[in-house]
């Protein structure tokens, strides 16, 4: 009630363990060297919405300001901090932020993220310290059981650029193969006289699993270097990822970029035990296009703090103390809190309900006894 459909209000115990999460990832990110940013809320939709970003502005939380601009909350954090770090020392390559972003197009307008951004980086060093910063990360938080998947965007566009079909049906096409619908992707390419072709991206659909699907596909592939050359850039991640220890691996070839900027590698982390994802990035060199400057790489993932705040694990609960006190024996009884220094300690004027606390202790005032 008195909300409008789509925000909430965050409660007690939900708020501690999102503070975990967020608190837990400073500290493993610092000391990576990563270096905090933030930007405001309120932002112009064109840093959002032009032609090298591509996010839809219908998906967005949007106003006219006074002189006409239409102004939004931060449907993004990759996009704003791209924009924000054009006027930063180009020596600090390594960026972390945490905050809500705000978006239409899911269940409630606002999630929660924590995030990492590496720009103007070595390219294999950006990509590798982002999944090794997912791995630290997960592990601070004690989740163990998470899959990370890796995708590459060259491949779908290989194929599109082979069927050579329009941009309406590359992007119904893009859907349908996220969505995995095989019936979608046949209708759609149904319509080209590239048989072959179609039939291959329809396959895309199943072409997922552990690491022996970049085998099968190598095979497959032999006489194309530009998708051998993907394979071949995924299975070194892989090789990377378990010479660090990390074995959950799954590739998945037929991904499809969600956000429009990616261009290159996404990974995605999932939690096994509920299939949510718990991270999601990737490579997005193009973005930096719009500044004028198309030299620079960048890449970067978030995590998803309301989905991980679910899943680690409560501290250890502290003892409840009440302290029964009157007016009187305020001060005694705020005095008397050092006495409990490891337990969660309660001043009330009312005796209380036993049950809810380990002891309750009512505070006399000496000289009146
Ligand atoms: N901004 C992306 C995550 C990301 C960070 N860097 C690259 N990608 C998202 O909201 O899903």
């Amino acid at each position: 009630m008195f909300l409008p459909a789509g925000s909430q209000d965050q409660i007690g115990e939900k708020l501690d363990r999102q503070a975990k999460v967020i608190q837990s990832f400073r500290t493993v990110v610092k000391d990576r060297g990563f270096k905090a940013i933030e930007t405001p809320v309120v932002e112009y939709a064109q840093t959002f919405n032009n032609s090298h970003v591509g996010m839809k502005l219908s998906h967005m939380l949007k106003w006219f300001d006074r002189d006409g601009e239409i102004e939004v909350l931060r449907p993004d954090w990759t996009t704003a901090i791209a924009r924000a770090i054009m006027n930063q020392h180009p020596k600090q390559l390594k960026w972390f932020y945490q905050g809500s972003i705000f978006r239409q197009d899911k269940n409630g307008f606002e999630s929660r993220q924590a995030g990492i951004e590496i720009v103007r980086a070595d390219p294999y060093l950006g990509e590798i310290e982002s999944l090794f910063t997912a791995v630290d990360v997960l592990s601070a938080w004690k989740i163990d059981n998470y899959l990370i998947e890796l995708g590459h965007t060259a491949i779908f566009d290989y194929f599109i650029q082979e069927l050579g079909v329009t941009d309406d049906t590359k992007k119904l096409l893009r859907t349908a193969l996220h969505d995995k619908k095989q019936d979608d992707v046949y209708r759609l390419v149904d319509q080209t006289n590239k048989p072959s072709i179609a039939k291959e991206l329809v396959e895309l659909t199943e072409a997922y699993g552990d690491k022996t699907i970049l085998d099968e596909y190598k095979q497959k592939w032999g006489n194309r270097p530009e998708l051998i050359e993907v394979i071949n850039h995924l299975q070194s991640l892989i090789d990377n990822l378990e010479a660090l220890g990390y074995k959950n691996i799954i590739i998945d070839l037929g991904r499809v970029k969600q956000l429009p900027y990616y261009s290159g590698v996404m990974f995605r982390g999932y939690l096994t035990s509920t299939g949510e994802t718990c991270f999601s990035g990737g490579r997005y060199d193009q973005l930096y296009d719009q500044f004028g400057d198309d030299k620079i790489r960048a890449i970067g993932l978030a995590f998803d703090v309301d989905v991980l705040a679910n899943h680690i694990k409560d501290d250890q609960t502290k003892n409840k103390v009440c302290l029964v006190c009157t007016p009187k024996t305020h001060v005694k009884a705020e005095k008397m809190r050092k006495d409990f220094p490891d337990s969660v300690v309660d001043i009330t004027y009312e005796q209380p309900n036993e049950e809810d606390y380990t002891k309750v202790i009512t505070v006399r005032d000496e000289v009146n006894q």
